[in-house]
């Protein structure tokens, strides 16, 4: 039998969680610190360690059949590639800095100039398509430094918490591409590995469901439980159990994070008490 191919960043920022995702996927394997490639115990797939800067020509060879990796790198480096699920770690963003006292304030600025980048595809596009010529200096890390050391007018690499352009003196001012980890594809991938990667979505789907969700349960007078259901989004209708107290109900139900502490307010002056909120592991539609 087949088995999905799957790599993953050897080390580095991604490795953690993409390991994490492929346990909660039920996905275990047993490797050494220095084994590149090891198979799963309970599951057709083999994940390969590699660079994740090396994937996109792995997938692009057919000689990996997935693999999970910065949407960033997959703009530089495999157009050509496609994704099939956003994962929702490694979030972060592609931008343009200046040194902070600068008199170049915008893109337009930089006409002329030098930049340098771990990102010269990307950047090079970006500013065709602006219209903007710059020189751009090709460097693999460290980027932030180059203007203090007289090597660049101004850099492109990646931002999230903006802590490394702060620390170095530099203000972002072009936003490039925004970036998450995401689960990319080979295009060479035969019917049977299809099958298995389809099983790995479905599961993955499950997981990033259940974790933008939260499970939540309230007691509430059963004169106050037609008003506590409106406030509640929930997947279907929510769940009403009696409690052994006369007169009132243990309202169950699933909402969303990023509506939670909207949803909790509404719900105490709804007359809701003793509320629990449980994460989900898990949610299956
Ligand atoms: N500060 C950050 N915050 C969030 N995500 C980040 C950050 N830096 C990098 N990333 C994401 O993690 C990916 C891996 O970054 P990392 O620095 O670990 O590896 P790398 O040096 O780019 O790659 P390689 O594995 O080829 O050495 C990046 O491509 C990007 O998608
Ligand atoms: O906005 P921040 O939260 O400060 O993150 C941005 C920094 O993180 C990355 O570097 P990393 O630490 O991965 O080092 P690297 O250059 O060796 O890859 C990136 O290249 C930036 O330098
Ligand atoms: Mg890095």
């Amino acid at each position: 039998m087949s088995k999905l191919r799957i790599a993953v960043q050897k080390s580095g920022r991604l490795n953690e969680d993409s390991m994490k995702i492929l346990k909660a996927i039920g996905i275990s394997i047993d490797n050494g610190k220095d084994q590149l490639k090891a198979s799963a115990r309970n599951f057709p797939v083999e994940v390969f360690y590699l660079r994740n800067g090396d994937i996109p020509q792995y997938l692009r060879d057919g000689v990996v059949d997935a693999a999970i990796i910065g949407e960033n790198v997959l703009i530089e480096k495999g157009q050509d590639l496609k994704f099939v699920e956003r994962l929702g770690f490694s979030k972060c963003k592609v931008s343009i800095a200046v040194p902070k006292d600068s008199k170049d304030t915008s893109l337009k600025d930089l006409n002329g100039k030098r930049i340098a980048t771990s990102y010269p595809e990307t950047v090079k596009k970006f500013l065709k398509a602006q219209g903007i010529d710059a020189k751009l200096h090709i460097i693999n890390g460290s980027v932030e430094i180059a203007p203090s050391i007289g090597l660049a007018d101004g850099i492109c690499d990646i931002v999230s918490s903006g802590s490394t352009l702060f620390k170095n003196g530099l203000k972002e001012i072009e936003v490039l591409l925004k970036s998450e980890a995401v689960l990319a594809v080979s295009p060479i991938l035969d019917e049977e590995r299809q099958a298995i990667l389809s099983k790995i979505q479905f599961r993955i789907q499950s997981v990033l469901k259940g974790r933008q969700s939260k499970y939540i349960l309230l007691n509430a007078p059963n004169d106050k439980v037609e008003d506590i259901i409106n406030v509640l989004p929930g997947m279907k209708s929510p769940t009403v159990l009696p409690l052994a107290k006369a007169g009132w109900s243990s309202v169950h139900s699933v909402i969303n994070e990023n509506e939670f502490w909207d949803v909790i307010d509404a719900l105490k002056e709804n007359g809701a008490e003793g509320l629990l909120v449980c994460p989900i592991e898990k949610m299956v539609l």
